[in-house]
C-alpha cells in the first residue's frame, strides 16, 4: 500500500541575523541554512494496517506525511502510495487518501458543517452523497451540529467533522496527524472507536501520528519511531513491551538497573553480597518508558 525508500527532505531557509541591523543583514546577505528534516527513511505499510508514526517535536513526522500526500516534493528517495507517486500524481493520489491534521481544520471555516461536507462530496465526485453522509453522521454523531458554521464548533465537534470529511469518499488510506489533540477523554475515546471501526469495516489502512501513547496502545500493533529525521525503531509494540522487568537498586555508589530474568531473590542476594543496598524497586516495561529509552540511545 505504502512503499517509502531512502526518503529525505531538506528545507532551505534564509539565514536570519539578530542584533542591530539584523533585519537589514537578513534581507541583503542572502545566506541560506539547510535543515535535513527527513533523513533516509524507509518503510512499507500493508493494506489494513494501523501504524503509529511517532517521534518527539520536530522529528520529521509531519514532513513525511506531507510528502506522502504530495503536498511536498522529496529531496531524495522514492514514495509509492497505492501504485502512485504522490507529488507527480497529486490529484489521483488525493482520491486514495483521507487526511486529518488535528491542529488545523480542512473544512471551510464560514460554512455550516453540512455545506462543507457537500463541497467535499462534490470535489471527490461522491455519487450517493446522502447514503455516504448517513453512514458517517451516525457513527460520528454529527446530528446536533450539522447546520452550525465550522468556526462555531467545539474542538471535539470540529474533529468529528474533519474525520467525516476525510472518510466521506471512502479512501483506502487515512493519514491522521494528531487526531485526538486537545480532546477530552470521552471525545478521544469516540475518535479511537471511529478509527477502529473504519479500519475494520473498510480494511482502511491508517497511518497515525500522535503524542498520546494511549492512542497508540488502543489502536496500533506496529509503530515506527523517528527522531532527527531518522527511523529508530520499526516493529511490533508487543516486542517492545514484552521486555524483561527491571530491578532498580540504590547503592552507596549510585543507582544501577538490571534486567530481571527469573530468580529475583537470587539476584538481590548476589548484589547484597557485594554492596549495601539502600533501596530497590521493580519497574514494569510500559510503552512510555521503553520509547523514552529508545530516544535516549
Ligand atoms: N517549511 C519548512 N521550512 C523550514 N523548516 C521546516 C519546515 N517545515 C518543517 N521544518 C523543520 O523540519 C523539522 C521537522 O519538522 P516536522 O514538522 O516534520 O516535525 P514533527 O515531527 O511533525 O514535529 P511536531 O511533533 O512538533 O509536529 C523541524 O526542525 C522543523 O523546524
Amino acid at each position: 500500500m505504502i512503499r517509502v525508500e531512502g526518503l529525505s527532505k531538506v528545507f532551505r531557509r534564509p539565514r536570519t541575523f539578530s542584533g542591530p541591523f539584523g533585519t537589514v543583514r537578513t534581507l541583503f546577505t542572502r545566506q541560506y541554512e539547510e535543515k535535513l528534516a527527513v533523513d533516509d527513511v524507509s518503510f512499507e505499510i500493508d493494506e489494513g494496517e494501523i501504524v503509529g508514526y511517532l517521534g518527539p517535536n520536530g522529528a520529521g513526522k509531519s514532513t513525511t506525511i506531507k510528502m506522502l500526500t504530495g503536498i511536498l516534493t522529496p529531496t531524495g528517495g522514492s514514495i509509492e502510495v497505492n501504485g502512485l507517486v504522490p507529488w507527480r500524481e497529486r490529484t489521483a493520489n488525493a482520491r486514495n487518501v483521507g487526511v486529518v491534521f488535528g491542529q488545523r481544520s480542512q473544512l471551510w471555516w464560514d460554512l455550516p458543517l453540512i455545506e462543507s461536507l457537500r463541497l467535499v462530496g462534490a470535489l471527490y465526485d461522491v455519487r450517493h452523497f446522502d447514503k455516504a453522509l448517513s453512514k458517517v453522521r451516525e457513527i460520528l454523531g454529527l446530528d446536533g451540529f450539522l447546520d452550525t458554521p465550522v468556526r462555531q464548533l467545539s474542538l471535539g465537534q470540529r474533529m468529528r467533522g474533519d474525520l467525516a470529511a476525510a472518510v466521506l469518499y471512502e479512501p483506502p488510506l487515512l493519514y491522521l496527524d494528531e487526531p485526538t489533540v486537545g480532546l477530552d477523554v470521552l471525545a478521544k475515546e469516540a475518535v479511537r472507536e471511529f478509527i477502529v471501526e473504519t479500519n475494520r469495516s473498510g480494511r482502511t489502512t491508517v497511518m497515525l501520528t500522535t503524542h498520546d501513547l494511549a492512542d497508540v496502545e488502543a489502536l496500533c500493533k506496529r509503530i515506527i519511531l523517528i527522531d532527527h529525521g531518522k527511523v529508530l525503531f520499526d516493529g511490533a509494540i508487543d516486542a517492545l513491551v514484552n521486555q524483561p522487568r527491571r530491578l532498580v537498586v540504590e547503592l552507596e555508589s549510585g543507582t544501577r538497573t538490571y534486567d530481571i530474568h527469573d530468580d529475583l531473590p537470587g539476584m538481590v542476594a548476589t548484589i547484597a553480597a557485594e554492596h549495601t543496598i539502600r533501596d530497590l524497586s521493580i519497574v514494569e516495561p510500559d510503552l512510555e518508558s521503553v520509547i523514552k529509552g529508545i530516544y535516549a540511545r
